[in-house]
């Protein structure tokens, strides 16, 4: 028989009340899900940076106000609609970014679900995971085997799937060269650990002694560039690449513009250039010329359908991805913003709902 759980009337969560924060830790209302929706116990949930531009109102995209902020969080199915068949109370799920879509577009029917024009976003247009209790669309949810670690399978829930699909996007084939912009940050740490596994091999571009090391020795990439020491990045990257023609592609998940502009000079000809990062009013730009004799491609990657969820879960249940992380409670969620404002986050930080 499946479990029953008592949930409590009022919960802890962290608010943000306007735009540019900060965030409160706070009691509010439990909330109730819906007849298609599942109310989750979040155990943990990651924090990733998307947040932060959210809280500081980066985007040219509505939200809503206050907010509950979060969309990398793993916990337990407590309670469920009456249209909610297949999920037993009890499982154990992941809330990611896409809350909720249409099922009905030509995108969804396409399963391109994160194009759906009507899809609901976690911790942006819905109240999201940095909470206790949190409301995810059944048919949205991922599934997380039970013998996963909900503290470290957090962060796949955002950066993990994100990386995944923009790989996949990459056209990158193993054996294959990948450059990693933004490696030592949370997506740059699990883009590493999920190329490796896909037999790529990495460079890695960020800044400081700590990401250096954690992608040398940790995460298995084959060199890094320190964007901030470098005189020539553009030269150091190629001269990373055996005939130094570069990297056959680009993950760009920095969240600064200028290495949005650089990427297209170093990228092998007919390389590809994935853009991922979200940094606030940035445009992209790369000479014509070069781009055209070259036979450059650049676009954009955005998170990644429920069987991309699936697939990255799936590569983490199997061993294969192993991306440092450090816990703390809920309640500091303002100190993990002021350090990842500060660029001082080598990985990623999980949140623990219970402190
Ligand atoms: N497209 C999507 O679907 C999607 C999904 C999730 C996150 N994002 C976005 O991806 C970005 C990264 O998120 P995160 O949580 O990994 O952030 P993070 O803060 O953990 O990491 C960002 C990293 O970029 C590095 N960086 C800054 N300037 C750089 C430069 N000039 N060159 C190289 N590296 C540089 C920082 O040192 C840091 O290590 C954010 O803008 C976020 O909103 C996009
Ligand atoms: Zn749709
Ligand atoms: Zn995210």
């Amino acid at each position: 028989m499946a479990p029953t759980y008592e949930v409590p009337a009022k919960q802890w969560a962290q608010v943000t009340e306007k735009t540019g924060g900060p965030v409160t830790y706070k009691q509010v209302d439990t909330p109730k899900p819906g007849p298609d929706e599942v109310l989750v116990n979040i155990k943990y949930s990651g924090v990733c940076h998307t947040d932060y531009h959210a809280m500081m109102g980066d985007w040219p995209l509505d939200r809503k106000m206050p907010l509950v902020g979060g969309h990398e969080g793993a916990g337990i199915v407590v309670a469920k609609g009456e249209l909610v068949e297949d999920i037993p109370l009890g499982e154990h799920v992941g809330v990611k970014w896409i809350n909720g879509t249409c099922l009905q577009c030509s995108f969804c029917q396409a399963a391109d679900e994160p194009l759906c024009q009507k899809a609901t976003l976690s911790g942006y247009t819905v109240d999201g995971t940095f909470q206790q209790y949190c409301i995810g669309k059944a048919a949205h949810v991922s599934r997380i085997p039970k013998e996963v670690p909900l503290d470290a399978i957090a962060p796949v829930l955002c950066a993990g799937i994100t990386v995944y699909k923009g790989l996949k996007e990459s056209g990158a084939r193993p054996g294959q060269t990948v450059a990693i912009v933004g490696a030592g940050g949370g997506l740059g740490s699990l883009a590493q650990q999920y190329a490796k596994a896909m037999g790529l091999r990495c460079i890695a571009i960020d800044t400081g002694e700590e990401k250096r090391k954690m992608c040398i020795e940790q995460l298995g990439s084959a060199s890094f560039v320190d964007f901030a020491t470098s005189k020539d990045i553009v030269k150091d990257v190629q001269a990373c690449t055996e005939d130094g023609m570069g990297p056959h592609a680009v993950l760009l998940v920095a969240v600064n513009e200028k290495p949005f502009q650089q990427a297209t000079e170093y990228v092998r000809p007919r390389g590809i250039v994935v853009c991922i990062g979200l940094p606030a009013n940035a445009y992209l730009k790369a000479p014509v010329f070069q781009t055209v004799v070259r036979m450059v491609s650049i676009r954009g990657s955005y998170v990644g359908n429920r069987i991309d969820s699936a697939e990255a879960i799936e590569f983490f249940r199997r061993g294969q991805i192993k991306a440092p992380f450090k816990v703390v409670g809920l309640s500091e969620l303002g100190n993990v913003f002021d350090m990842m404002k500060a660029g001082k986050i080598a990985g990623r930080y999980v949140l623990d709902t219970s402190k």
